[in-house]
């Protein structure tokens, strides 16, 4: 099934290869990102940050720096407790410094703030100031973090260790049973480590408090702003900040990926400064600052067991995850889960019993927890299921393909109840894995596998079968600080027939100007040309909960197809009082009512619009436009099957990857060219970690991976040649019958690359690697076992 196109390319509805019209301001350089605005007056900030992991800070002296031509202030932990805004509340209910007044909890903290009328006089100020540090004792390693004698690191919120919360969810009993019943029992530790989104773009701000008015606008990379004005106004209320008084401005965003949904101190720091000075303050994060401070992602430490039958048939599944969260617990979760949506673990399959439990614990590290391009922990769920299997194949002998055919969910099992809960929407995972071995002739390739490794030489092939979870609400369960998780649209038709969008979420790059575009032209029947759409400003836009989890398609995307359907039931009743027939001698085809019998009786959405404003019906109201709030009823859940092929070299232990087929699912397609890119992109962003990336610490805490010479990112040269195809099984309860994209490929990739690196390794007995799969990794193990 693919998604049928109904409209003719003047129209460009979904299914259209829509070039984006965004693209064009970008190409030009012409794109408004936070740090191309300059206001009049505006002042500079830089932040001097912690050497330590963890120290007591004895005292700061800004004497030096204060003396410098051009500095204007410098602000310290101790000015902002006078206004009671040295502390700001996380989004897991945890509580975050923005400046310290008595210690730091990781290298790279912020430790206090200069504002100078020149970016470079503000970085020379830094180096002016001189602060005192009593280092004291860090905790590093999570598993230390636990230990009784390990120095407690939240003392200020009155804890005796460093444990923060315990999550569980599953049937215990059931699971144990089935594990005591059970033929065969496969177990595994599984190591996903820190990683950074690393966008493009660095995290800033300009602050613009305007003290005639009383009035703050503030620039902002935040992937959510209309939660970051309300969360201003609740946590600055008391100084005169009410929400009606702020206005957040999120303009062109290069790149979120999760990175840009935290509040960081810069800037609430910026803020309270502008505030305090009346002036414009801008702050622009560095790279390293970016690399070092910024949330981090992952850092699951995952026991994981299989149960099953010996002819393969899983019956119970079960994990234990450690989870490292830094110093606070700032992970970017819908507020009732804590360790994210990691509970559809139990992925593709049909697992009848499966139990679950997460620690999180206080380390000294950066905070976070944000989704790198995956809603809430479905990369650390999905990671450890597809490397489950592969493991439990392995040790029944029994091809991984075979293995999760006779695990799957069947098409016939939907709407399916997971047994840790969630209502899986729709699905056809036979179909995907079938069409993903189809294109990269699996069976052929086992046997030209056969014959190699008959020659001693190392190929491996590996499948990954991922069910993503995307699109929070619905709003009975998904909230964020209170807020329930609905999206919005605004739209309104002007009387030439154009027409104007407004939504709750924020484009970071995805392409919303143009798909948004295409649902209203869909619905409308008006060219997506025509369908200005815009988001961002919190003064116009409607209130929504922002872009992150895939959940713009899902929700906004949902709401604008509302919207415009309630524009086009207003449209009908004025075609019929312009055509003088009843609403029901009506037919809508894209863009005309005609009147059923007498084809050339018609309108057009133009003349209707143009109508609303000039010739309405007595009795109704002019204008045509319409809001929707769109709550969606389940969350959607797009899948798909990755097969990746690799060779590796035994005397480098370099992997490389000859092919990567990726089929995915999300029901119907908006634009299938912008979806390839999310692919392409998603995918990158799962080959990275698989292979490169890594936030290392040493045991001091001090992080070895502080610049991109040593946390590695792909490019275009590693990067392999993707190869995509899809399935379409459309969302049931989803308007349009779409789901979510942008994260499916970061989610399934890494495990297609590590199965498929075990098995070139598993004639020697190899049955895991943790990622990242460096040559070195490889290199070691070859030697280990006696490969080379
Ligand atoms: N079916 C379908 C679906 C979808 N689509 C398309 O695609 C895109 C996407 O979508 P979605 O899935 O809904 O999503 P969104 O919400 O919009 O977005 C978000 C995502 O997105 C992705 N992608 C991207 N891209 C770019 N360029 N940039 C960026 O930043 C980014 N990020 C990433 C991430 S990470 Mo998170 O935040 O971690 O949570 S989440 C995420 C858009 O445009 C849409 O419209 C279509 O067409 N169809
Ligand atoms: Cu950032």
């Amino acid at each position: 099934m693919e998604t049928e196109v109904r409209t003719p390319p003047t129209i460009c509805g979904m299914g259209h290869r829509m070039k984006r019209k965004e693209d064009a301001r970008f190409l030009f350089g012409k794109g408004r990102y936070v740090d191309d605005i300059k206001l009049p007056g505006m002042l500079y900030m830089d932040i001097v940050r912690s050497p330590f992991a963890h120290a007591r800070i004895k005292s700061i002296n800004a004497e030096r720096a204060l003396a410098m031509d051009g500095v204007v202030a410098v602000i310290t932990g101790k000015d902002l407790e006078k206004y009671n805004l040295h502390w700001m509340p996380t989004l897991m209910g945890d509580t975050q410094m923005v400046l310290p007044t008595d210690r730091v909890m990781y290298q790279a903290q912020e430790v206090a703030a200069v504002i100078a009328t020149d970016r470079y006089i503000a970085a020379d100020a830094v180096e002016a100031i001189e602060v005192e540090y009593e280092p004291l004792e860090p905790v590093v390693d999570p598993f230390r973090a636990l230990e009784p004698d390990a120095p407690v690191l939240r003392t200020d919120k009155g804890k005796t260790d460093n444990h923060i919360w315990h999550w569980e969810v599953g049937d215990r009993e059931a699971t144990e049973r089935a594990f005591q019943e059970a033929d065969v029992v496969v177990k595994q530790q599984i190591y996903i480590p820190r990683i950074h989104v690393a966008s493009i773009e660095t995290c800033g701000c300009i602050a613009d408090y305007n003290p005639a008015e009383g009035k703050l606008t503030v620039y902002m990379t935040t992937q959510a702003p209309h939660v970051v004005r309300t969360a201003l106004a609740l946590v600055a209320g008391h100084v005169g900040l009410s929400e009606e008084k702020i206005r957040v401005i999120s303009p062109d965003i290069g790149g979120g990926f999760g990175g840009k949904v935290p509040t960081y101190p810069g800037y609430v720091i910026a803020i309270a400064a502008s505030v305090l000075l009346g002036k414009p303050v801008k702050w622009i994060e560095d790279r390293s600052e970016n690399l070092q401070a910024d949330s981090f992602a992952r850092d699951y430490h995952i026991t994981a067991e299989l149960a099953a039958t010996k002819d393969g048939k899983i019956t119970a599944l079960r994990i234990k995850t450690l989870a490292d969260h830094g110093y606070t617990d700032a992970a970017a979760n819908p507020s009732k889960f804590p360790a994210g949506l990691f509970s559809i673990c139990t992925g593709s399959y049909d697992i009848k019993h499966a139990f679950v439990e997460v620690d999180a614990v206080y380390t000294n590290k950066p905070p976070g927890g944000v989704a790198y391009r995956c809603s809430f922990r479905v990369t650390e769920a999905v990671h450890a299921i597809e490397r489950m299997v592969d493991v439990l194949a392995q040790k029944l002998g029994m091809d991984p393909a075979e293995l999760r055919f006779r695990n799957f969910v069947q098409p016939d099992q939907f709407p399916y109840k997971s047994a840790l809960g969630w209502e899986y929407d729709s699905g056809n995972y036979p179909a995907a894995l079938r069409k993903a071995m189809d294109l990269i002739g699996y069976e052929e390739l086992r046997r030209e596998q056969a014959e190699r490794r008959a020659r001693g030489e190392l190929i491996g092939i590996g499948i990954s079968s991922f069910t993503e979870i995307v699109g929070a609400g619905p709003s009975r369960h998904f909230d964020i600080l209170g807020i329930k998780m609905f999206d919005s649209c605004e739209l309104r038709i002007h009387p030439t027939g154009k027409a104007i969008a407004r939504f709750g979420t924020k484009s970071q790059g995805q392409g919303h100007e143009t798909t948004y575009a295409q649902i209203i032209a869909e619905e409308l029947g008006i060219p997506a040309a025509h369908v200005q759409v815009e988001e961002g400003d919190t003064d116009t836009a409607p209130y929504g909960l922002g872009t992150y989890a895939s959940r713009s398609t899902p929700t906004a995307g949902a709401a604008a197809a509302m919207a415009a359907r309630k524009v086009r039931e207003k449209a009908r009743k004025i075609a019929a009082y312009l055509l003088e027939v009843s609403e029901e001698d009506l037919e809508w085809e894209p863009g005309v009512f005609r009147v059923k019998g007498a084809p050339d009786k018609s309108v057009t959405i133009q003349e209707i619009a143009f109508a609303a404003y000039t010739n309405h019906p007595p009795g109704m109201e002019a204008g045509l436009e319409a809001v929707h709030y769109y709550d969606p009823p389940n969350l959607t859940f797009p899948f798909g099957s990755y097969i990746c092929v690799v060779d590796i070299d035994k005397g480098t232990g370099q992997v490389k990857i000859r092919r990567f087929v990726a089929v995915d699912d999300c029901g119907h397609v908006i634009n299938p060219m912008i979806v390839e890119g999310q692919i392409h992109g998603g995918l990158t962003m799962g080959f990275a970690p698989a292979m490169m990336e890594e936030l290392v610490y040493d045991e001091e805490g001090n992080i070895l991976t502080g610049s991109f010479m040593d946390y590695l990112l792909p490019t275009a040269v590693e990067t392999p040649r993707w190869e995509t195809a899809r399935t379409v099984t459309p969302s049931p309860h989803h308007p349009l019958g779409a789901k979510g994209v942008g994260e499916s490929a970061t989610v399934g990739a890494p495990a297609a690359i590590v199965n498929a690196v075990v098995d070139a390794l598993s004639p020697y007995g190899v049955t895991h690697i943790d990622i990242p799969i460096t040559p070195y990794k490889v290199w070691k193990i070859l030697h280990e076992k006696g490969v080379v």
